[in-house]
């Protein structure tokens, strides 16, 4: 059966089930989506996996984050010892971890859950010229490929992305306004909390970057002016997932940015993707609004990491039960007064 067929079957056989008809609300059409994407009418969700990818970002030199630049690599040391929120989160959703640098200034030490891609030490600043050249935008998402691959071949059935890099809300909030058409002012939050200055430079760099692009520029060419490398990545992890016929889960601003770009390289992706919440970022509900996606979640984070991904996860594998629930007939329960 191809997609609509299921898609439509699994809508069938909803309304068959014993519950007053769309009283699992959202959940239902969860689960026929993910019945679709399966091709089967009683869908199967296992273990699920989060990359994270991690870089840096030259535009931090505008003074568009709260935090400096060196925790970006401190972040992906805390990753790998299992310290960070994502990590926790992780353990409750029956889901693993894997990082990705493709991007992160100094060294890593080797570890078995994190793949060493770096394309190159963080971007140039976007504010004053490309942040990174078109070849070292398609290594990025190669990277991201390469990571879901090896997610997947160890047993993940439900993927998401997370992110790692101080400063990569502005290139979202840069690649989020290109690829949408929209204003500096729509698309700009606080990231970690930036005060009144902070905003005012992060529109501001973002406007400078929109400037510098030229109508007829492809979607590569767009993120290869304003980055960031993880991004990048993330867009191929989420390519990546779609070709394999994994249902995708997104996280938050940054995440979601990437999985922009990757719609645009590929629509049918949209199929497969799942808003795992709705982040305190203003550009988020933005994102979400363009793609037609509803979230899971409207839990106030702001965080990244993927947590808002993987915190939907059960909530994905719960909906994926319900059509495997009983039938009225079936149940000898009676539907009709
Ligand atoms: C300790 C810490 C852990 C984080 N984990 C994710 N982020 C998040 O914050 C960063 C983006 O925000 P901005 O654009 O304002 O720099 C990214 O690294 C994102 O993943 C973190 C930020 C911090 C400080
Ligand atoms: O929406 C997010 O995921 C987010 C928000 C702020 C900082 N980092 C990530």
């Amino acid at each position: 059966m191809d997609y609509r067929e299921t898609l439509q079957a699994a809508w069938r056989r909803m309304e068959r089930l014993t519950k007053p008809p769309r009283s699992l609300g959202h959940l239902e059409e969860v689960a026929v989506r993910l019945a679709a994407i399966q091709g089967r009418l009683k869908p199967e969700l296992g273990l699920g996996a989060v990359v994270v990818a991690a870089a840096d970002h030259g535009v931090v030199a505008e003074g568009v984050s709260a935090y400096p630049q060196e925790v970006t690599r401190q972040m992906v040391l805390n990753f790998l010892r299992g310290g960070a929120a994502i990590n926790q989160f992780a353990r409750v959703a029956e889901c693993e971890v894997y990082v990705l640098d493709v991007g992160v200034k100094g060294e890593l030490p080797q570890h078995p859950r994190l793949l060493s891609r770096k394309v190159r030490e963080g971007t140039d600043n976007l504010a004053q010229g490309p942040a990174m050249s078109l070849e070292e935008a398609e290594r990025a998402l190669q990277a991201g490929r390469e990571a879901a691959r090896q997610a997947i071949a160890q047993g993940a059935t439900l993927l998401a992305a997370g992110d790692m890099g101080i400063g990569n809300t502005t290139a979202a909030a840069a690649l989020t306004a290109a690829l949408l058409g929209l204003p500096p002012e729509a698309v700009v939050g606080r990231g970690t909390g930036v005060g009144e200055e902070g905003l005012r430079r992060k529109r501001e760099a973002v406007a400078r970057a929109l400037a510098r692009l030229r109508p007829g520029m492809g979607p590569l060419e767009v993120a290869a002016q304003v980055g960031g490398l993880e991004l990048l990545a993330i867009a191929g992890i989420y390519l990546e997932g779609y070709e394999a016929g994994l249902p995708l889960v997104l996280d938050g601003f940054p995440v979601t940015s990437g999985a922009l770009l990757a719609w645009r390289l590929a629509p049918g992706i949209r199929e497969h993707l799942f808003a795992g919440h709705l982040s305190r970022e203003p550009g988020h509900r933005r994102q979400l609004e363009a793609m037609d996606l509803k979230p899971l979640l409207d839990l106030d984070l702001a965080l990244g990491e993927g947590t808002g991904a993987v915190l939907a996860m059960p909530l994905l594998r719960a909906a994926a039960r319900i059509l495997h629930m009983a039938t009225f007939e079936e149940a000898g329960v009676s539907d009709r007064p």
